[in-house]
């Protein structure tokens, strides 16, 4: 696959997630670093949006519900490069009925190169890089290459 740099912005569009049992981890996460997080624009998954906004007081960009399509709709904004941090506290011990979209959403986040954390303490290595707060660049797939090559 043929790749290219682009520069995410300083301000990014930051994706946050929780699986119900994992909800109180990320919410604590979030409050402990709200500070950081609000310079930032925040997006979740229909519950988990909606707690947050509760929890940090200010407006998080909440979509459809997870099982009903959310981590869906998520792979999609990344796709089409709308999300430059994904925030994904899955369950690692509860079978999910959208386990697809779950995967779905992980793969496409791999796909299109975007920092992913899973965990309180990968959440905690990302928030406290320099770079969560400073323009990057990174690789992606060149998409008008690849549909070149294939016409
Ligand atoms: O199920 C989810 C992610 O897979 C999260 O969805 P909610 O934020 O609506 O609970």
């Amino acid at each position: 696959m043929e790749k290219k740099t682009v520069t995410t912005a300083a301000q990014k569009r930051v994706a946050l997630v929780a699986h119900d049992n994992m909800k109180p981890e990320l919410t604590t996460w979030a409050v402990q670093h709200k500070e950081k997080l609000i310079k930032h624009k925040l997006m979740a998954t229909g519950t988990t949006g909606n707690l947050l906004q509760k929890q940090l007081g200010v407006p998080v960009d909440a979509l459809i519900s997870g099982p009903l399509g959310g981590d869906q709709q998520l792979g999609g904004l990344i796709a089409e490069g709308k999300i430059d941090i994904l925030i994904f506290f899955w369950d690692p011990f509860e079978p999910m009925p959208h386990d697809p979209d779950i995967k779905a959403l992980l793969r496409v986040a791999a796909v299109w190169n975007i920092p992913i954390a899973c965990s309180v303490s990968s959440a905690n290595f990302l928030i406290s890089s320099p770079l969560f707060d400073a323009p990057f660049e990174k690789q992606i797939p060149d998409y008008e290459t690849y549909l070149k090559a294939r016409l």
